[in-house]
């Protein structure tokens, strides 16, 4: 196998959740709260809950009568000769199985009803925690896990609510039923029909001890691959343009093929319970055939007994058997519920914001004091200290991985400084509700990002009741309007998120139109540095200049005409400021600045750092 290249594993560097295998004891304990947590889903629905144990009930109890009717039948009409009553008896017995259908049909109906409604709110509560989780968060995990406890996970659980608690509910009412009828007719054929129901448990238990953790891991494995198919599918262009294909394929081979290994070990396990109850189903047959023939001979029990014990035991090993199979789909459903609810618990980035003021603007005066902070344990800013007054412009340079993105990340609180403190007009970042920060800045980036959609809706995203009319406006400042109104559908033209059919320089004219309807306090600027056409980059600028006026703006600044023209400039390298001042001072100081314009605008005055 070819060497593998670091791009194709892109996320290997994310330091994902290490998976721990909890003790037995603990892990009972973590199912039960699932299983209880799950049940909290079903419970809301409690009137169509008792509807479904009626009906089931109802079935069970019918599904006995079936063979008590046709053993009675026996020995009435073939041993006593007596057909006095046959007619009565075929009606009872149609009867019996037309109530016992019906009654399946509403069960069904009814479960599926409830079923659906609390995987509906399960997966809304996740994609609801989900939006509500911290950029840190989404740094530890792979999107195509996340997309897979969404999914798959759901799905399992979904799958098992339709039918596995119908079956369990009835299968212990069978087996409850026919433990009594058996009894009543025959205690002593009972107890030797039930001499191989040890053997079931022991059975049982030896195979669902090993399909436990063999379920866990096929679901890891499963989100492994979409994790993989994710990434290879959004990072696709550089996968084709390094001619990686083939790498890529080996590793999703590899993944596959530990999927394969899991799931194989899983079903092949799983698949023993059928295989077993069905041996010892015809085992139960033949006691039953044997021993009854013996009592019967002796005149212990009647020819019709044997019919319903067999009938019975028939009825009996399946119970038996769907709470073995059906405990093995519970087991892979609670590993997945376990999954979903292990996101559900992370915390919420919002979840002790109630008691903090809203961020009270006035200005929109930005400063750092002091602050330091690092993603990991090694710092990546340090003591960083600037401040930016309203209609100001702040333009940060440095080579990359300075730390550009990281101070703009604090300032947004995608992260928290460990040192120092972030304020806006003399509040402090940290004690003021996020939203309300946040809804005072508005982002450009880099890679503009697109929902797939209208333009209109594109736009709106900056501000989600403004007019038609707001959304023009705002258009034509960012100086999109015209080119907007030159495609074929105008504003209804609908773009997916890849932002196809458009180029790189109207995206960001977009998303410069999109800024200026969300009409911030605060503005961050990632300048792009892709060059973009002469007449788009000028359309640009000026869109640039009306967006920053009378704002505050941070910008990471790649294109000296933005640098030259910022009130300040901080030179960041290996995560400290080194410089700071105006463009004018920085190349009069002669330092580390002047000597980066010198070397890279030599050739041109808006080329990029
Ligand atoms: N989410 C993250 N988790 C861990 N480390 C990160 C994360 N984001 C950035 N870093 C690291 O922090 C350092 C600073 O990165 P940052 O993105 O702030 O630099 P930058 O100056 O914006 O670079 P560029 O100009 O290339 O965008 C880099 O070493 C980077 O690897």
């Amino acid at each position: 196998m070819a060497e593998k290249h670091p791009l194709i594993e892109p996320f290997q560097h994310k330091k994902l959740i290490p998976e721990t295998e909890p003790d037995m004891k603990k892990r009972a304990a973590d199912w039960k709260g699932t299983l209880k947590r799950v049940w909290g889903y079903l419970a809301v629905h409690r009137a169509k809950l008792i509807l479904v144990t009626l009906m089931i009930a109802l079935s069970s109890a019918m599904a006995l009568t079936g063979p008590l009717l046709v053993g009675l039948s026996i020995d009435t009409f073939l041993v006593d000769g007596d057909l006095s009553w046959i007619g009565y008896m075929l009606i009872a017995l149609a009867v019996v199985y037309i109530v016992h259908s019906v009654s399946v049909f509403l069960q069904h109906f009814w479960m599926v009803a409830v079923a659906q409604k609390a995987v509906y709110t399960i997966r809304t509560d996740l994609f609801d925690h989900l939006q509500r989780l911290p950029v840190p968060f989404f740094d530890r995990r792979q999107q195509g896990d996340l997309m897979s406890r969404l999914t798959n996970d759901i799905d399992n659980i979904s799958n098992t609510l339709n039918s596995s608690v119908i079956q369990i509910i009835q299968s212990v009412l069978t087996l409850g039923g026919i433990l009594i009828v058996m009894l009543y007719l025959s205690p002593l054929l009972t107890v030797l029909t039930l001499t191989i129901v040890p053997m079931m448990v022991i059975g049982m238990k030896w195979i669902t001890k090993r399909t436990g953790p063999l379920f866990k891991e096929q679901q890891k494995r499963l989100g492994d691959v979409n994790g993989y198919v994710q990434e290879t599918m959004s990072g696709q262009q550089i996968v084709k343009a390094f001619s990686r294909e083939e790498e890529v394929i080996d590793s999703f081979t590899e993944k596959n093929e530990r999927l394969r290994h899991a799931g194989f070990w899983a079903q092949t396990i799983s698949g023993f319970i059928p295989k077993l109850m069905n041996m010892l189903n015809n085992l139960s047959f033949a006691v039953i055939a044997g021993a009854g023939g013996l009592l019967a001979l002796n005149g212990m029990v009647t020819i019709g007994v044997i019919v319903i014990f067999a009938e019975y035991a028939r009825q009996f090993t399946r119970p038996l058997n769907d709470l073995a199979n059906q405990f093995n789909v519970l087991l892979s459903a609670v590993a997945g519920a376990e999954r979903v609810f292990q996101i559900m618990d992370e915390t919420d980035e919002f979840e002790q914001e109630a008691e903090r003021e809203n961020l009270t603007l006035t200005e929109g005066n930005v400063s750092f004091e002091q602050v330091s902070f690092g993603y990991g344990s090694e710092r990546t800013v340090e003591q960083i200290s600037f401040s930016a007054k309203r209609g100001e412009t702040v333009a940060f340079v440095g080579p990359t991985g300075a730390g550009k993105t990281t101070i703009i990340s604090l300032l947004a609180r995608f992260y928290e400084p460990d040192e120092g403190r972030i304020t806006i007009d003399g509040q402090n970042i940290l004690q003021v509700r996020k939203a309300s920060l946040r809804r005072q800045m508005a982002f450009v980036l880099q890679d503009t990002f697109l929902f797939s959609g209208t333009i209109l809706e594109n736009i709106r995203y900056g501000k989600l009741h403004a007019t038609d009319e707001d959304v023009y406006q705002a258009s034509a400042d960012a100086n999109a309007h015209s080119f907007i109104n030159q495609l074929p559908d105008g504003y209804q033209t609908v773009i997916d998120s890849e932002g196809g059919g458009i180029s790189q320089g109207q995206k960001q004219l977009l998303s410069i139109a999109r800024a200026l309807l969300a009409d911030p306090a605060v503005l961050v600027l990632d300048e792009a540095t892709s060059s973009i056409d002469t007449v788009t980059e000028v359309k640009i600028q000026q869109a640039l200049k009306r967006l920053m006026k009378g704002r505050t703006s941070l910008v990471i600044a790649h294109r000296l005409n933005t640098i030259r023209e910022a009130d300040q400039i901080v030179v960041l390298q290996e995560g400290r400021i080194m410089e700071t001042g105006s463009h004018e001072d920085l190349l009069e100081q002669g330092g580390y600045y002047a000597g980066m314009v010198r070397s890279q605008f030599q050739q041109g005055s808006t080329a990029a750092v």
